[in-house]
């Protein structure tokens, strides 16, 4: 589903004319098969973000190969790209980038208004996957009245909307208490078996990582195959 191939990715950093080169991925290669749930460890500062945002287009790489679906992604241009990571992925973030002014109903269904999609058709998707990720007694709630395991539901539910085939998470619970924590783990588990969606999760959080099938690290510009502590 994913095929990452040495990956290499330096940054300029300091004053123009005195910038030090800082090589942040050194020949990353990671494969993700469908239906796979995989973890990337690494402290801050490792380069997890930058992985993640060459992965989802954001960013293109000095050198490497980037296949998703066994589409080369590393030379569409941008407009291709953003073609490609709607169908593609879905996003999750630390901070639930929620709409404030929308209800959580309204913020699920807003990619669906994006897209074009019918008001009867939007409402009964968004019903569903409300029900599924267990919403439906918030569904009129701002996100200001709604708790932190609340918004990150919601903002999960956003992110499978559109039906992606791929969920991109950044830190999926880092804003949460440890029990909160344990539902949206719990979650996203059942969400990878019940519909076979892949996940690839950022974290510098063993226990979040624990949530995957597989787990690497990110370590001086390198990947290395991590070790599960125990199985949640
Ligand atoms: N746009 C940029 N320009 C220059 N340097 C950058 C840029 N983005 C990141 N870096 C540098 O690249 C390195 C890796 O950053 P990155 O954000 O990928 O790490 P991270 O593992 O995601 O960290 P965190 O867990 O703190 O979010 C850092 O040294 C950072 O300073």
């Amino acid at each position: 589903m994913i095929k990452i191939q040495g990956l290499q990715h330096t940054f300029a950093i300091g004053k123009k004319g005195k910038e030090r080169r800082v090589p942040v991925l050194k020949g990353v290669t990671l494969n993700v098969e469908k239906g796979e749930i995989v973890a990337i460890l690494g402290k801050s500062g490792s380069g997890k973000s930058t992985l993640l945002n060459i992965l989802a287009g954001f960013m293109a790489p000095e050198s490497g190969s980037v296949k998703v679906g066994g589409n080369e992604t590393t030379t569409l241009n941008e407009a291709q790209m953003a073609n490609f990571r709607l169908e593609s992925f879905g996003f999750i973030f630390q901070n639930f980038q929620l709409m404030p002014g929308l209800t959580a109903f309204e913020n699920v269904e807003l990619p669906l208004k994006i897209k074009g999609m019918a008001e009867h058709e939007r409402r009964k998707k968004v019903q569903r996957l409300l029900e599924e990720v267990g919403l439906v007694a918030v569904a009129d709630h701002y996100p200001n009245e709604l708790s932190g395991g609340q918004q990150q539901r919601v903002s999960i539910a956003r992110a499978l909307i559109t039906d992606p085939p791929i969920l991109l998470a950044d830190e999926p619970t880092g804003s949460l208490d440890s029990e909160t924590e344990g539902d949206i783990l719990k979650l996203i588990r059942s969400l990878n078996q019940s519909l076979g969606l892949t996940f690839v999760i950022i974290t510098h959080d063993e226990e979040v990582a624990n949530v995957a099938h597989r787990q690497y690290r990110l370590h001086d510009g390198e990947l290395v195959k991590g070790e599960k502590r125990h199985a949640i």
